[in-house]
């Protein structure tokens, strides 16, 4: 009987159709074809002897998926900007190229950061639950009064790529301020005439403060009591990045005893929030069930990067544009892509080449026309100059015109 040769790639959930649809010309597809999130048994058994993993940020893949899956795993892909999720430093250890999907929902995440923005500023939920319950007597002048965006100072921790949709879209709204904080500056931040600020600053500063940062093992609990009890009373704190960053019982205690006015969530610890939290008790605390990227556009774009991610790490791409870099893959063609912790993508969607910056590993490289800089070691290609990482020893870069680069060579 005649085996398939194709790789193989499991999907850990039923997700839009475009990305399983470029899966299948290349890839033996498996996938758990449901709604629910995959049970952890379902997931070891899924991985086993796959070559690539399609999975999204409610599964947590730790050492034992890597450990079931086996060593022919060459990728890990995640349908989300997120990645927590997974043990990056265990992947990085076995050489497995974790992608993700930046860009393509940072415009619906924004959205949905201001939706919660004006809902929480305008107290739409205790509007509504007074139309609802009667308690509406009659249009009053000083009833339900809330906090405009109009001269108010923002907030933003985080100015990354939602951070600054956001910003952009709150210019809009006439802020008089915007400030930010987060590990460094932003280069972005003149854009939207951001001032960069300690943490302690924004907290007591900003009429609105937002996360939008991504989770880290020194964030977690970020927005603690000490810190709620920082923001001004009238402060209105809204979290699209991750429930992990909010001490919730903390949240919980500031938003009831008046320490802050008001909390728009779309992110919780733990997801589902129990329908017993106390959060949910609260008038001035709208919880959504994380739902910022969740239009039909970005979740059709985030489904296809990932298929385009793993089609690309599994090197069954055979356009001439694709790259492989020691492990990561890099496109150089007319137009760029994106990137995560350790790979760069530079190929059919999103910013051009020309002048965009790319993240390889921690360190931040420039692509710029012919030119990549992957830190130290200068290394000249046909005209153009590369400058390869010392550490990455068997790397392999292909560029548009597929020239040999030092004996690594190519197509
Ligand atoms: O990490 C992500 O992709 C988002 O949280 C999904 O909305």
């Amino acid at each position: 009987m005649a085996t398939d040769a194709r790789p193989k790639v499991f999907v850990t959930r039923r997700v839009p159709a475009r990305g399983i649809d470029l899966l299948k010309d290349k890839f033996v597809v498996s996938q758990w074809d449901r709604e629910d999130r995959i049970p952890p048994e379902e997931l070891l058994r899924g991985v086993k002897g796959v070559d690539a993993l399609f999975c999204l940020l409610t599964d947590k893949i730790d050492k034992d998926v890597l450990d079931e899956a086996g060593p022919q795993l060459k990728t890990i892909c995640t349908m989300s900007v997120g990645y927590e999720h997974i043990d990056i430093s265990e992947c990085k250890k076995r050489n497995i190229p974790v992608g993700f999907t930046p860009d393509v929902l940072t415009n619906a995440t924004a959205e949905l950061t201001m939706s919660l923005l004006l809902a929480t500023s305008r107290r739409l939920k205790e509007a509504m639950t007074a139309v609802e319950d009667g308690s509406w007597g009659t249009w009053n002048p000083i009833w339900m009064l809330g906090h405009g965006l109009d001269g108010a100072t923002v907030g933003i921790v985080g100015l990354g790529r939602i951070g600054l949709a956001v910003a952009k879209c709150l210019l809009s709204f006439g802020v008089s301020r915007i400030v930010y904080s987060g590990n460094s500056q932003s280069k972005n931040a003149q854009e939207v005439n951001a001032e960069f600020v300690s943490f302690d600053y924004l907290l007591e500063h900003s009429d609105f403060i937002l996360g939008c940062c991504s989770l880290t093992a020194n964030n977690m609990g970020l927005f603690n009591a000490e810190a709620f009890n920082k923001m001004k009373t009238s402060a209105i704190f809204v979290n699209t990045s991750r429930g992990g960053l909010v001490n919730q019982d903390d949240l919980y205690n500031a938003l009831k005893s008046g320490k802050i006015a008001g909390a728009g969530l779309d992110v919780t610890n733990p997801e589902p929030l129990p329908t017993d939290s106390p959060l949910l008790t609260l008038s001035n605390c709208l919880v959504l069930p994380h739902i910022g990227s969740a239009t039909e556009k970005a979740r059709s774009a985030m489904s296809e990067l990932t298929a385009r991610n793993i089609i690309a790490y599994c090197h069954t791409d055979d356009d001439t544009c694709v790259k492989q870099l020691d492990g990561c893959v890099v496109y150089l063609d007319t137009c760029i892509k994106h990137l995560d912790g350790y790979v760069v993508y530079l190929d059919t969607c999103a910013k051009q080449l020309d002048g965009c910056v790319v993240y390889l590993d921690t360190c931040i490289k420039h692509l710029d026309g012919y030119v990549v800089y992957l830190d130290t070691g200068v290394k000249p290609l046909d005209g153009c100059v590369v400058y390869l990482d010392t550490w990455h020893l068997d790397m392999w870069v292909y560029l548009d015109t597929g020239k040999a680069l030092d004996g690594y060579v190519v197509y």
